[in-house]
């Protein structure tokens, strides 16, 4: 599990810590770390070229020191000082080292620049001289190296004001911030490798949490001998419309191909007849009237996507909530859900789905304030409706009221395409009725949906269909040797 902390769970851990130890221990062991990670990306360090970008703060202090130590390695190191000051004794470690002060120009002769311009100690967006530098290190040929976080990217949530750094690595001190997690943070963070300062015993319950493979294997429901289709889990899907038949087919896709023991459908006669063609598997109550009598009994149910929004899917959503088992509500559902909160009045667990501009309907955010900062809103949207809230987008969010929000990377932007919610749908669907939580469900379903995007996508556009038909891999690539039991 990778977690990750604002910058103030980490500076009142730092303080804890700080107190224990000779002034400066911290500082050397993370310029050590740093050095040591530049030296790796270097490969050869006696004789390269080594440009430090220097804040400052702290941050510009610890990439000071770890320039001494790549300049007693021989490497040929310059530190552009952006500051109105800088750490004294940093600076002095430097120039004693052989490092040398330099003007901005000696970014463009670095084989390796070294960012410390700010760190979790940065407030809004980069002031000059920092923003050209920024920028200038952007447009280097050289790597570049952050220092804890890429300089403009705030490290408490991923927001990015203006200009920031584009990182290949960012060595990041003590323990992982939740900037980095979380885009745009996390896509111009790189690489991110974590410096064990001594943090540990001081740091509280993370803030955001984000699932590796190894998390995700663990958590997926496996078929024991003894299971039978009912004991798989049975979803139920209700989507597709007249209208829009297309949803129908994805959703009922995503829940086959994520391992239901079995998947009912009850929709009217369009859709009945595209999932009929497309899905023989699927149990299928074709609706004269909206109403769920004699669909037969699920585990869980997804409601929503094409539904349409007049009186049948509202009754359709009605009944679908009146269920004593855990619900999962996207697209149109959500849109009546804004018009009608009491919708969400009931006991079983609801998980909703919505992308940044369905969330707007639901909250009365703003669509463009929900993309800046994903985390503070889909935690305020779980709080305020009572519900297990998955925000869709560059980074997937999940977001349960007293628990550290699960963010998910393994998405690729070819998954931004008509369709693909609809899969995710029935995918986390198929997690529900198998027995996960709405927390669970969601955060692996965001994971499974992500790499099975990237199996189908390969670098080149995919479609949605293909993300579905590419679960199974998914799943295969994260169970590994023991997919065979
Ligand atoms: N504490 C520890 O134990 C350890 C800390 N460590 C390291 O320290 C880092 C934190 O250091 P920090 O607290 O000194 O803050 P930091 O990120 O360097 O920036 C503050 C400076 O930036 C400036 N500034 C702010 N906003 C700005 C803007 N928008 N645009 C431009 N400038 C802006 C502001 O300048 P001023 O406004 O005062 O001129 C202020 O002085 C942390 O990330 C880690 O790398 C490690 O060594 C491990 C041990
Ligand atoms: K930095």
């Amino acid at each position: 599990m990778r977690i990750a902390y604002t910058a103030d769970q980490i500076r009142a851990a730092e303080h804890q810590l700080m107190a224990r130890l000779p002034e400066g221990t911290l500082m050397q062991r993370a310029a050590s770390g740093l050095a040591a990670a530049c030296a790796t990306m270097l490969g050869k360090v006696y004789g390269s070229r080594v440009t430090l970008l220097v804040g400052s703060g702290d941050n510009g202090g610890d990439a000071l020191y770890a320039g001494a130590l790549l300049a007693r390695r021989g490497a040929r190191v310059e530190a552009v000082l952006a500051g109105s000051r800088t750490h004294e004794a940093g600076l002095e470690a430097f120039l004693l080292a052989g490092g040398r002060e330099a003007g901005a120009e000696a970014i463009e002769r670095a084989d390796l620049i070294v960012d410390g311009l700010v760190g979790i100690g940065v407030s809004g967006a980069l002031r000059e001289p920092y923003w050209g530098l920024a920028r200038a290190a952007n447009a280097a040929a050289a790597p570049t190296v952050a220092v804890d976080v890429p300089s403009g990217v705030d490290a408490s949530s991923g927001r990015v004001e203006g200009a920031a750094v584009e990182a290949a690595l960012t060595v990041t001190m003590g323990a992982r911030k939740t900037g980095l997690l979380v885009d745009p943070g996390a896509a111009l963070a790189g690489e991110v490798e974590l410096v064990d300062i001594g943090l540990g015993p001081y740091l509280p319950d993370p803030d955001v949490v984000g699932l590796t493979g190894a998390d995700v294997a663990a958590l997926l429901p496996r078929p024991a001998a003894e299971s039978d289709k009912y004991r798989r889990g049975v979803v139920g899907v209700v989507a597709g419309s007249d209208q829009y038949t297309g949803a129908a087919v994805l959703a009922v896709g995503g829940a086959l191909l994520a391992g239901a023991g079995m998947v009912r459908y009850a929709g009217p006669g369009e859709p009945v007849a595209q999932v009929r063609s497309r899905w023989p598997e699927a149990v299928i109550t074709e609706l004269e009237r909206p109403s769920l009598d004699g669909v037969g009994r699920v585990q869980a149910w997804v409601v929503g996507p094409g539904l349409g929004t007049g009186d049948w899917a509202r009754e359709m959503l009605a009944q679908v909530l009146a269920s004593d088992v855990p619900v999962l509500i996207d697209a149109d559902g959500l849109t009546l859900v804004a018009r009608e909160r009491d919708l969400l009045g009931r006991d079983a667990p609801v998980l909703v789905t919505p992308h940044a501009g369905e969330l707007s309907r639901l909250t009365g955010a703003g669509r463009d304030e929900i993309e800046a900062d994903r985390l503070k809103h889909a935690r305020g949207a779980a709080a305020d409706l009572g519900v297990t809230v998955l925000l869709k987008g560059s980074t997937t969010v999940v977001a349960e009221p007293d628990r550290p929000v699960r963010v998910n990377g393994t998405g690729t932007a070819w998954l931004a395409t008509g369709g693909t919610g609809d899969v995710l749908s029935g995918v986390a669907g198929a997690l529900l009725a198998q027995g996960l939580g709405c927390y669970d469900a969601g955060s692996c379903a965001a994971y499974l949906h992500g790499l099975a995007g990237r199996i189908a996508s390969s670098g080149a556009p995919l479609h949605a269909a293909g993300v579905a038909a590419a679960v199974p891999a998914a799943i295969r690539e994260l169970t590994g040797r023991s997919a065979s039991r």
